[in-house]
């Protein structure tokens, strides 16, 4: 892959006439890598995970997915994009009236997949989150971390080219926490790019990950390899393979 999976140039985003949530972000993220997305709440990390989700559009400055500038895409392009990109969103957003099972295996079911396939996947993966017990339960039925987990099974279960977590471990306990991040590091190992947005701080230090720091509506890239090296975040040009 020759292009860059995320380029950010000069990315500024406001809501309506309200104050500027992110000014003059730029940044890249290269296939493969793994950041961390950190930052006080209300810093902007949703908003700019949703830039990464064709949730949102920057009001000033390029955002490219997988090469293409998202300005340049018309709506029927989005489902295409949309397929690669794994979402876990703070709210889950599970479909309330399909089982654990049915919601898991959605991205499975566009992808065309056979049925029995999808049963066994989607089966083998709920057991590893531990869900064994709750293939067929309703998401009303389940606990917020349970909830979760399901989410977060459903985003990753395609393998999808880039994988976006916001705030992924904020309802299950620590053991579960980690889970969970080795499963983001099993999927980042076969090539899908992980950002994982969050506020906890323990997690974040076991790992050697990048770290995108929103502060002040601006971003910077940290790197515990090379601590005290924060730096402003720059643009690559988008031939140019960034920072791995
Ligand atoms: N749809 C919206 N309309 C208006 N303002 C919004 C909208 N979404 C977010 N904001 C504002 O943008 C700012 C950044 O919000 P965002 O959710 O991106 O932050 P965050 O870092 O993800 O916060 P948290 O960690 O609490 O989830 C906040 O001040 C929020 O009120």
């Amino acid at each position: 892959m020759g292009w860059l999976v995320v380029l950010f140039d000069q990315v500024s985003v406001q809501y309506g006439a309200g104050p500027q949530i992110l000014r003059d972000i730029s940044f890249t993220l290269a296939p493969g890598s793994f950041h961390f997305l950190v930052g006080r709440s209300g810093a902007g990390k949703s908003s700019l995970l949703k830039l990464m989700y064709l949730g949102l559009r920057p009001s000033s400055g390029t955002v490219s997915l997988f090469g293409r500038d998202v300005a340049s895409l018309s709506r029927r392009d989005f489902p295409a994009i949309r397929r690669r990109v794994g979402v876990v969103f703070q709210d889950f957003r599970l479909i309330p009236h399909l089982s654990a099972l049915d919601n898991v295996a959605l991205p499975l079911r566009v992808a065309g997949v056979r049925e029995a396939d999808i049963r066994r996947h989607c089966g083998e993966l709920l057991s590893w989150v531990g869900l064994a017990d709750h293939l067929g339960a309703l998401p009303e039925t389940l606990s917020g971390g349970q909830q979760q987990r399901v989410a977060i099974a459903r985003a990753v279960i395609a393998r999808p080219n880039l994988l976006l977590a916001d705030e992924p471990t904020g309802n299950v306990d620590d053991v579960i926490g980690l889970r969970l991040m080795y499963l983001f590091e099993e999927l980042n190992k076969l090539g899908t790019t992980v950002v994982v947005a969050t506020h906890n701080d323990s997690l974040v230090s076991r790992f050697t990950h990048r770290q995108l720091r929103l502060e002040q509506n601006s971003l910077r890239v940290f790197d515990p390899a090379q601590p005290g090296r924060s730096r402003p975040a720059a643009a690559a040009s988008p031939s140019s393979p960034g920072p791995a």
